[in-house]
């Protein structure tokens, strides 16, 4: 059999047609195919099976015989290798063909060519298998869900290895939603219902999938709505799940250093912020975009220059260039002007670009300004106060000192700087001890003495501190000193006007008593000290008679001849007025104090020159010795003071030591003085009244108040015992006091009783007459009894006007403004003469009792008291006779044409009942001898 020609595969049908015999010898074949397999007409069974593939050959061959002997159809795709080699796919079909007799004759059948569809078919399995592949053994769960109820379709192998279910137990079992955790069901949810809303194609959401051990595990889904091309419903949703749980632990380990380092950074007292080679911000804490005024977030990503444009080309800029440039770090300080402030800025390179830190300082740098400022300020203090200012090194060698310094010490500055403080100072606060560990930490008000370039010595005021090491080791030494030479001086002058008299230039009593008493205190025991008290005798009358700048004149040539008597040793101190006191050690017990006591007597021998006058005068000197008449410097001036008494009641110009029984005489004035004191507040004084006459009329006219003091123990004791006493003890002034207020208070009583004016004169002692204050205590005195001024008089002794004449003369002026009447008492006994009282205003003179009993031996005494009276009168005073004893006086008296007239005869002084008794009888002279109270 011939083959028709057939022509090529690809131009023609692709199926050819065949024919075999009873033993499958093909005995047709289209032409299109037939050089497929043969070049010939013919082709065996052997041959065409040749051109099958081998791995289809055994298929093929079981296919042909099984159907074959079965007489059975058949049809199978296999591969042939055409005679060119190329491999085609075919699919085989055929038939038996049986002859008209029925008898098999072979198989008729046909070849398609199907390699495109198999080619197909092979990239589609390709496809299929690596997808197969993928989804197999990709890491990810990777599921095919249907809609609403996310029931699975299809699970990937993965499922089981991740979450612990294998595809049997999900597909078409379980829901996707079963697994999303309770917590995270929302936000898939609403992940689910975006992306139908808004038909997106596909996104991420992440939530934690429960294993099938019941833990959770982080996943991160990408999930696919599938929709229907044509409805656009949704038939369900592919899922890619990938198990994220390492990396969200990474990533949230990641995150929480990162939040710990943004919190560090945060809490660090420090700005921070970082910046890439583009000088874009990385990261900037609070504390940084606080300083250039940007929130943090706002400030991130941004270009430095743009948020904080002023650090164009300032110094910082110029540093993190640098810093950039040479990936070296940089410190330094730079002031931010938009903020006015200091920043300390250190700036670190790394990989991306720097890392800077800054540090507000202004506070520091103000501070440090403040600092500096008053540290300026101070110095320009201390080079200007005009205390001296001095800083010394822990050894006391000076390192620093002021223009004051420099004008009080008279050194150079270069002078001092390096000195020593002890070369400067004579006296200081601190000795070598100062410097050494624990010594005193400062000196304040204390005095030192600085040694002058030029010698002399600078006092001046020291206050310094000493710092020291927490060893207590001198550092440094600081000191202010105020020159207070003047001052010192000053005090000194004052402290010698304290303790020296005016007057002599002596030591006064408070100097010797404090000399005394440190030689007491210092003394040995074999010791013999005198006291020495020296009286100058009748200086009264000196001074009286000569005035007071003679009377001081004397004094102090006295003072001096005293002064030359002495050794060195020696203390003379003059007490006031002529009273003169020696402290001597006295080697020989009394024969050296009694040679003390000669060479001064003898050192007044030689006559005073006052002016033109030669004056003589004496002193009484009374001594005491210690210890063998008292330990105590009160018992010594005590004893000496007695004996001084005795000496001068001696007859003068002599010396006594002291006895013992001199000191009874003394301790009986003492006594009285205590006793003075308390009768002062008690009961114990009266005034007496002595009426005086009016020798005209001889009628009472008024009467003399006298003190009595009617003492518990010593019954009544004379004011001649007690008043000097008091004077003495300065005691006087309350007692004249109470005297006036109480004649006042009595002649008051007495006017009222008896209807008529009565005078009454009250003593002032000389000492009242001191005070400045006694015209405004008699006017207060007037005012409360509303006695009368003019019916007052007061009495006072010549000695007294004339102690300090121009003070009497200015206070009896104002008592006379009151209105009182003054009468000057004892008059006659004194050294002046009437011409001399002019000098005063007075109004009466009361002629001393001794002057008035003179007539008895004096003829031409009459003449003498009447001449004396008519002078008085013509001077426009009265006289009043004190002291008339006796009838004849009385009579003598009025024929002198005196006054007044007093005295025993008219009456002796009486208590204020019996005067008011007397006064109320007719007859007054005949009353004298029954009215006896004195
Ligand atoms: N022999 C004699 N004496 C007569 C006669 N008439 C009066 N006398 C006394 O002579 C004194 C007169 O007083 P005086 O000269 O002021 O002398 C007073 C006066 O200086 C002073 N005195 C008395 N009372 C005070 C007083 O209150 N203050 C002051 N400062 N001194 C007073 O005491 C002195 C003595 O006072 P008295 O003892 O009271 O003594 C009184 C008086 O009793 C007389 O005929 N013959």
């Amino acid at each position: 059999m011939t083959l028709p020609a057939a022509p090529p595969m690809t131009d023609a049908v692709k199926t050819l047609v065949w024919m075999t015999d009873t033993v499958g010898n093909v005995t047709y074949l289209s032409r299109d195919v037939r050089h497929l397999f043969t070049s010939g007409t013919t082709l065996s069974f052997a041959a065409y099976m040749q051109s099958v593939h081998p791995d289809d050959r055994q298929r093929v061959m079981e296919t042909f015989g099984r159907a074959t002997v079965m007489r059975e159809e058949f049809q199978i795709d296999y591969r042939v290798i055409g005679a060119d080699g190329s491999l085609h796919w075919v699919t085989g079909s055929g038939a038996p063909r049986f002859d008209a007799h029925g008898e098999f004759s072979g198989y008729t059948g046909a070849l398609l060519d199907v390699t495109t569809r198999y080619e197909a078919i092979g990239r589609l399995e390709k496809s299929e298998a690596t997808h197969r592949l993928l989804t197999e053994n990709s890491s990810d769960l990777i599921s095919h869900h249907a809609a609403d109820s996310g029931i699975f379709l299809f699970a990937s192998p993965s499922f089981e290895r991740i979450l612990g279910f294998d595809a049997e137990e999900l597909v078409g079992k379980r829901s996707a939603y079963e697994f999303v955790h309770p917590e995270d069901r929302l936000r898939v949810d609403a992940e689910i219902a975006r992306q139908m809303r808004e038909s997106s194609s596909g996104s991420v959401v992440e939530f934690r999938a429960r294993h099938k051990n019941g833990q959770y595990l982080w996943m991160s889904t990408n999930l696919k709505l599938l929709t229907d091309q044509l409805t656009g419903e949704n038939t369900g949703a592919v899922a890619v799940t990938r198990d994220i749980s390492a990396e969200r632990q990474t990533r949230e380990a990641l995150q929480q250093s990162r939040n710990e380092m943004y919190s560090m950074l945060e809490s660090i007292g420090e700005a921070f912020y970082a910046i890439d080679r583009d000088w874009r911000i990385t990261y900037a804490n609070r504390k940084a975009a606080d300083f250039v005024g940007i929130a943090p977030n706002r400030a991130i990503g941004k270009r430095l220059l743009d948020v904080a444009p002023e650090l164009l080309g300032t110094p910082m800029h110029q540093y993190f260039q640098q810093t950039l440039d040479t990936r070296e770090k940089a410190f330094f300080e730079a002031y931010w002007e938009p903020r006015d402030a200091w920043a300390e800025v250190r700036v670190y390179p790394n990989d991306d670009g720097l890392s800077i830190y800054f540090h507000d300082i202004s506070a520091r740098r103000k501070a440090e300004n403040a600092m500096r400022t008053s540290e300026q300020r101070l110095r320009e203090v201390i080079e200007m106060t005009p205390a001296g200012y001095l800083l010394a090194d822990g050894d006391g060698q000076i390192q620093e000192v002021n223009p004051a310094l420099c004008r009080i010490s008279g050194y150079e500055r270069e002078e001092l700087v390096g000195r020593k403080l002890d070369s400067l100072f004579a006296t200081s606060p601190w000795d070598r001890s100062a410097y050494t560990a624990h010594g005193p930490a400062s000196a304040q008000g204390q005095e030192a003495i600085i040694r002058h370039k030029f010698g002399n010595e600078v006092h001046v005021l020291f206050n310094g501190s000493i710092k020291r090491d927490e060893l207590g080791q001198a550092l440094s030494l600081t000191a202010f000193l105020t020159d207070i030479t003047a001052r010192k001086h000053i005090e000194y002058r004052l402290e010698h006007l304290a303790t020296h008299d005016t007057l002599t230039g002596l030591p006064n009593r408070a100097l010797l008593t404090e000399r005394l008493q440190q030689m007491l205190a210092f003394s040995a025991r074999d010791t013999t000290i005198g006291v020495l008290f020296v009286d100058l005798d009748r200086f009264k009358e000196v001074n009286d008679s000569f005035g007071h700048q003679p009377g001081d004149v004397l004094l102090c040539e006295v003072a001096q001849r005293f002064r030359h008597a002495l050794r060195p040793g020696d203390v003379i101190a003059r007490l006031g007025g002529d009273e003169f006191m020696v402290v001597a050690h006295c080697s020989e017990g009394r024969s050296s104090a009694a040679a003390i006591a000669e060479k001064l007597l003898g050192k007044l021998a030689a006559p005073i020159d006052i002016g033109a006058q030669h004056v003589f005068i004496s002193a009484s000197i009374g001594i005491s010795m210690f210890p063998e008449h008292g330990g105590t410097r009160e018992t010594l001036f005590q004893s000496a003071d007695t004996a001084m008494y005795q000496a001068k009641g001696a007859g003068r110009n002599i010396y006594r030591f002291f006895e013992p029984e001199m000191g009874v005489a003394a301790r009986t004035r003492m006594t009285l003085e205590l006793s003075l004191r308390r009768a002062l507040g008690g009961e114990e004084f009266e005034v007496y009244y002595q009426p005086r006459v009016d020798l005209k009329t001889m009628t009472v006219i008024g009467m003399e108040a006298l003190l009595r003091w009617n003492h518990p123990e010593l019954g009544q004791v004379p004011p001649m015992q007690f008043i000097p006493l008091a004077e003495e003890r300065n005691l006087i002034s309350p007692i004249g006091h109470w005297v006036l207020r109480q004649a006042c208070r009595d002649t008051v009583d007495l006017m009222r009783k008896l209807g008529r004016p009565l005078r009454v004169s009250v003593n002032l002692s000389a000492r009242q007459l001191r005070n400045s204050a006694l015209p405004a205590e008699v006017q207060a005195v007037l005012d409360e009894t509303g006695f009368p001024a003019p019916l007052l008089e007061l009495e006072l002794t010549e000695s007294a006007l004339v102690e300090d004449i121009e003070h009497s003369a200015h206070l009896l002026r104002q008592l006379k403004d009151l209105g009182v009447k003054i009468a000057v008492d004892d008059f006659g006994t004194g050294y002046s003469g009437l011409a001399y009282l002019r000098r005063f205003s007075l109004d009466v003179l009361k002629l001393d009792r001794s002057f008035v009993m003179q007539k008895e031996s004096h003829t031409s005494h009459f003449d003498f008291i009447k001449a004396f009276v008519d002078l008085a009168h013509a001077l426009k005073l009265s006289v009043v006779a004190e002291g008339v004893e006796t009838d004849d006086t009385l009579q003598f008296l009025c024929s002198t044409a005196c006054d007044e007239a007093q005295g025993y005869f008219i009456a002796r002084p009486m208590p204020l009942a019996a005067l008011i008794q007397y006064l109320r009888s007719p007859s007054l002279l005949s009353k004298q001898d029954t009215l006896s109270f004195n």
